[in-house]
């Protein structure tokens, strides 16, 4: 029997997830790849990718392909987006797959065009690109189709999506370079400065999730960190507390609170009505930050809610799209 196994992948700058209809989610890896420096030599994709980074001899690079919501590195991300859907088996030699990609909302027309040429490559027979925050709403349970306001925002590593649909389109939007990789950065700075200690990216991420906080006083704990002390060049271990880890992250913090509200003030009133009666949901990794929800519900006097499962909202809502696809998708590149 001919039969495709259609497939979702959200495609993150932090972490890719592929769902295949009928299997669920089937591949949850980060968008890291490790290529030898002099000849860009793809060693090794996802997972094992991301254990060396920050731990490369001279003549190995972890790259990040897509860093800042962008494709920082096209060539690389294809190969990586190849290397995952081949991974995940759905090609065969009697049926090609129907691929839905959501990829960050940022790119340019040309790199749409490339990922979708990346995909076919990889052996899909359509190509369908959809918006992020879209997804996310649909993956999160909300039944956008209906003529009534639904918020959403999705806080990913290198994106954050503030989006209003209604009738299966976004209404009001607003999309900023503000997210999970710059409260990481915002910390390393925040530690160069005040103890003069040099940590690395996977240092600051464990900090942020394990003691972190965006309320002031939300959260009481501490945690040992490593680094090189940048007066001796010597490796040095200090205590971090989450006071000092909220105050790192004020500035990313508060952008994302202003582009919420601007998103809000822009909305027409009837669906802002919709939005108190049902709140904002919150989706991706960022939503996972101890006290997002609650700052926010403060600052936009609206009730927020973290999504079940923020980090599978955008490639469940890939898989349900899917299943809906001449509906739901009017785009086809
Ligand atoms: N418990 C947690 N607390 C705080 N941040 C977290 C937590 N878990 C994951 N994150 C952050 O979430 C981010 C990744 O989220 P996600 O996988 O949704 O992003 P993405 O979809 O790859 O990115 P984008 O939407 O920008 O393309 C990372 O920055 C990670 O540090």
């Amino acid at each position: 029997m001919m039969f495709s196994k259609d497939i979702g992948i959200d495609l993150g700058t932090a972490n890719v997830l592929i769902h295949v209809k009928g299997r669920g989610v089937v591949l949850n890896e980060p968008s890291v790849v490790a290529i030898e420096s002099e000849n860009r030599r793809v060693l090794a994709v996802g997972e094992a990718a991301r254990r060396m980074v920050g731990r490369t001899p001279g003549n190995i690079t972890a790259i990040r392909p897509l860093r800042d919501g962008v494709i920082a590195d096209f060539d690389i991300t294809e190969s990586m987006l190849r290397y995952f859907i081949d991974r995940v088996g759905a090609r065969s030699w009697h049926s090609r797959p129907r691929i839905l990609i959501c990829a960050p909302t940022n790119i340019t027309s040309v790199e749409q065009k490339s990922i979708r040429e990346a995909a076919e490559r990889s052996g899909a027979k359509d190509v369908f690109l959809e918006e992020e925050p879209k997804a996310a709403a649909i993956g999160a349970g909300m039944d956008i189709f209906q003529p009534s306001g639904n918020m959403v925002v999705d806080i990913g590593g290198g994106t954050t999506d503030v989006a209003v649909l209604s009738m299966g389109d976004i209404v009001t939007s607003s999309s900023l370079k503000m997210a999970g990789d710059k409260f990481d950065e915002a910390i390393i700075k925040y530690i160069k400065h005040k103890y003069k200690l040099l940590i690395g990216e996977r240092t600051s991420e464990e900090l942020k999730m394990s003691i972190g906080t965006v309320r002031p006083g939300g959260r009481i704990e501490e945690m040992d960190i490593r680094g090189r002390d940048m007066v001796s060049g010597l490796p040095l271990t200090i205590t971090v507390t989450s006071a000092e880890i909220q105050e790192a992250l004020l500035d990313p913090m508060s952008a994302i609170v202003t582009a919420a509200k601007q998103v809000l003030e822009r909305t027409p009133p009837e669906l802002s009505a919709d939005i108190i009666d049902r709140g904002v949901i919150l989706t991706g990794g960022g939503a996972l930050l101890h006290g997002v929800d609650e700052l926010l519900m403060e600052e936009l006097r609206v009730p927020v809610l973290v999504a079940e499962d923020p980090m599978h909202c955008v490639v469940k809502g890939t898989g349900m799209m899917l299943d809906h696809l001449d509906k739901v998708v009017k785009k086809k590149f």
